[in-house]
């Protein structure tokens, strides 16, 4: 391991994550209200998976919380100074037309890691997530789930604080899914704060610390994941929980 992560690493073992505060958050759009109005704080350790229907806002809610769209009404606000190192994965990854290893490369370099450790952290990072073998291959012709561990290890070159993933596994198979909870689990345990949508109840129950359920643009229950599953309040969370089919 490089001194740059060793440093990074002992900073966040120490170093409860950020915690996110959505106060009276709303998206609109051509007038018509998409998510919110809400307010809810993530400060517990996690992971936080965002639950619910199609067209719940789970999306939204990640890209309001990431900074790719800007709330209509209402304030996002994190603990500590400024914004957190932060990172996303999608659930198709955005991939540059390059090698893998040039991939996390360029990450190292946008965000000012010091050229002479940016290819011992991408080659590292690249046997932890197991593509060594992969590292000289076009992003693009990797398989899927393939292209998913490389998305897993730039953000993992980088040491966010917070890391969103939104439904990373909906397009995997159950070895690739096993492998990215697997790497979602030892974000987690390296003190990154996780928010994370997905479909599958499952995979929240393997995973969640705590459970934000939307449904209709409205956040209907955040709790902890015991909670969610053993006793959720809310009509539509018990409807969900209960297997039935939400809108
Ligand atoms: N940037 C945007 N501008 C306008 N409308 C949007 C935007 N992003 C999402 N929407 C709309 O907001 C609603 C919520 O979308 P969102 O993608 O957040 O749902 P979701 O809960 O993630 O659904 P799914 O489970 O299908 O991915 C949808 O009606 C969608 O069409």
């Amino acid at each position: 391991m490089t001194s740059l992560n060793a440093s990074l690493l002992a900073s966040s073992a120490v170093m409860p994550p950020p915690a996110l505060c959505f106060e009276g958050v709303a998206f609109s759009h051509e007038d018509k209200l998409l998510l919110g109005p809400c307010s809810f704080t993530l400060d517990g350790i996690g992971p936080t998976l965002v639950m619910g229907p199609n067209g719940a806002g789970k999306s939204l809610l990640l890209r309001l919380a990431h900074g790719l769209l800007s709330p209509t009404e209402g304030k996002i606000a994190w603990s500590g100074e400024g914004r957190p190192r932060q990172a996303m994965v999608f659930q198709q990854p955005v991939l540059l037309r390059r090698s893998a290893v040039a991939n996390l490369i360029h990450a190292l370099a946008v965000n000012n890691i010091p050229r002479r450790v940016r290819s011992k952290l991408a080659l590292d990072a690249l046997e932890r997530f197991g593509l060594s073998a992969c590292a000289n291959k076009p992003a693009r012709v990797l398989s899927g789930g393939q292209q998913q561990r490389l998305a897993l290890a730039r953000a993992w070159v980088l040491s966010p604080q917070v890391l969103f993933l939104d439904e990373p596994t909906s397009a995997l198979d159950p070895a690739a899914i096993k492998a990215v909870e697997a790497a979602v689990r030892e974000f987690h345990q390296r003190g990154t704060r996780i928010v994370m949508t997905t479909h599958d109840i499952h995979q929240a129950r393997r995973l969640a610390g705590d459970v934000l359920f939307l449904s209709g643009g409205k956040v209907r229950e955040h709790t902890p994941a015991e909670a969610f599953f053993n006793t959720p309040v809310s009509p539509e969370a018990q409807a969900f929980v209960a297997g039935e089919l939400v809108e």
